[in-house]
């Protein structure tokens, strides 16, 4: 086997397997991935992510802002508009969980550059899928209830489960400064008037057809 260079990351279920209370109930083990060169094995694994982000974004996502868990504001500085299960529910399945950036709209108003976290948010221990979007203005007044509207353009990172809330805090920081420098990017920028922001509201796939397939959920 010596064509056998790469090694894939596997989670193994070792309940009952052990005498030693310790044992965690998984365990990563590393199995050998059969590639030829190095080479071949990073152009592999980055052009997996690579092809689904290529496929699934732009994806454009339309809904109500509902009630969240009430931690966005209070506790972190960093208000978060929250989807109904629905519009999460039609995010495609192979859509990797994480940190997006992009831009977005309230009923139609102005386009904001913005932030989205789709996942369970670790920190919390939420047992719920979720979809929380950050815009990057300062609002007078809450707008639960408004149709919220978002094009996710990129991806920034996985999600993560921090040990302090000042380190979540800290990292959400980060990702509104690379999503600021990523969407003044002429290839992001031109998002920003997309018909589909438009109030007679465009599928945003018609730009997006020159860029591949694009999603909408609504
Ligand atoms: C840009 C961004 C990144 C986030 N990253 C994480 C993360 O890595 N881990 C995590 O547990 N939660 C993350 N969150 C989710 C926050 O924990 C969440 O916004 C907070 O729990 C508020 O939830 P609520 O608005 O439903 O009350 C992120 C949120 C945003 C907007
Ligand atoms: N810049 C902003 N980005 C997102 N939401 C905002 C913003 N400014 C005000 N809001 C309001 O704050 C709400 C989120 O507040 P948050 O404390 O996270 O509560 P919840 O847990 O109910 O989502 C949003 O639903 C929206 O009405």
């Amino acid at each position: 086997m010596d064509d056998v260079i790469g090694v894939a990351m596997v989670m193994d279920d070792v309940r009952g397997s052990s005498e030693d209370p310790e044992e965690p109930i998984v365990r990563w083990t590393c199995q050998p991935m059969r590639v030829t060169t190095y080479a071949t094995f990073v152009k592999l694994a980055g052009r997996s992510f690579h092809s689904v982000m290529s496929t699934k974004l732009p994806h454009f996502a339309e809904g109500e802002v509902v009630k969240g868990f009430g931690r966005g504001s209070k506790e972190l500085g960093i208000p978060t508009a929250n989807y109904p299960e629905s519009v999460v529910d039609n995010l495609p399945k192979e859509m990797p969980l994480g940190v997006y950036y992009g831009w977005g709209s309230v009923d139609d108003g102005e386009v904001y550059k913005m932030v989205l976290s789709v996942g369970w948010n670790l920190y919390y221990k939420n047992t719920k899928k979720s979809m929380e979007t950050y815009l990057m203005h300062t609002f007078n007044e809450d707008f639960y209830g408004s149709k919220l509207k978002v094009v996710m353009l990129g991806y920034i990172r996985p999600m993560k489960d921090f040990s302090s809330l000042d380190e979540l805090v800290k990292a959400i920081e980060n990702d509104i400064y690379v999503a600021k420098q990523k969407l003044d990017q002429p290839e992001n920028l031109k998002y920003k008037t997309n018909n589909f922001f438009s109030p007679s509201g465009g599928k945003g796939n018609e730009e997006a057809e020159t860029n591949g397939p694009s999603h909408i959920s609504r």
